[in-house]
């Protein structure tokens, strides 16, 4: 998550970037190639002063790391995009520092997310401004309140990889007809591309555009119903509730 978002930053040119990693040539070759400045402890960032610091670290570990952040700057702004951590817990830790919680997703590297938002009733105007001024640099930024974030945060941060499965099955059946597989995943991408454009531009119901696609007594209709016998739209649901129920 912490690539992405940096790649996805690094896109706008507008921002002077530092990562802060453990020494990782994976993410030394990526601070080349993004050209941003790479630190190996808090206290080095600390040092730099951030306007903002984006946690992005597993949630075993990040309440170890919110405590090294005593000495920060308090006008810093802590952007925590970890599920699992309330604001309480980072509150408690960090009691003058201002905090809010996000759930971005994968495609902010393209500037193309979906980020879900808390924003805490402590946090100054000015301060809501530049977070949101931040986020909507990558993509569509929605606020939710905390109680709302595991939900949100699930369908806007889990879903890329459902997406990314239904895209692979899609060119999978394009492949059994005889495409070649980078057809079959253009092809695929493109439609979806199209179709979620399709639906946030119209503003018009999933159910009714997809009744707009399927021609009396013709074949869609017939891939629709195949869909359903399988469990489609329930294994759909399902997979949500694992995923914000875990
Ligand atoms: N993946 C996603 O789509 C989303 C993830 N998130 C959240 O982002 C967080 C990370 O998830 P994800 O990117 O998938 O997991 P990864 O395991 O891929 O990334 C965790 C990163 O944390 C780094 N790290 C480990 N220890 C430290 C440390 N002490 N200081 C700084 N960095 C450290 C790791 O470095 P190294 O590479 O060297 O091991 C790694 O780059 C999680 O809390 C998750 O909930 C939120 C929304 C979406
Ligand atoms: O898989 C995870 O735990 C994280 C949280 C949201 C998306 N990925």
């Amino acid at each position: 998550m912490g690539s992405a978002l940096l790649e996805g930053l690094a896109n706008t040119h507008e921002f002077e970037l530092i990562g802060k990693n453990p020494i990782n040539p994976r993410v030394s070759d990526l601070s080349d190639k993004l050209s941003f400045t790479l630190v190996h402890s808090i206290a080095e960032l600390i040092k730099l002063s951030p306007n903002f610091v984006i946690l992005t670290t597993p949630a075993s570990i990040t309440m170890d790391i919110v405590s090294e952040l005593t000495d920060l700057d308090t006008n810093s702004i802590i952007i925590s995009a970890v599920a699992g951590h309330s604001y309480e817990e980072y509150h408690q830790a960090l009691p003058n520092h201002q905090i809010v919680r996000c759930i971005p997703n994968i495609p902010v590297s393209v500037n193309q997310g979906t980020t879900s938002l808390f924003i805490p009733e402590n946090i100054s105007d000015s301060s809501r401004e530049e977070i949101l001024d931040l986020l909507n640099k990558l993509g569509e930024t929605i606020l939710v309140k905390e109680e709302q974030l595991s939900i949100v945060g699930t369908i806007g941060g889990c879903s890329p990889a459902f997406v990314d499965v239904f895209l692979d099955a899609l060119a999978d059946s394009g492949v059994l007809e005889g495409l070649q597989r980078k057809l079959a995943n253009k092809l695929a991408a493109s439609m979806v591309n199209g179709a979620a454009t399709l639906a946030l531009k119209s503003g018009k119901e999933p159910s009714l555009l997809k009744d707009q696609v399927c021609s009396p007594g013709g074949t869609t209709i017939k891939g629709v119903v195949s869909l359903e016998k399988n469990g489609f739209r329930n294994a759909v649901i399902e997979a949500v509730k694992a995923a914000n129920h875990n």
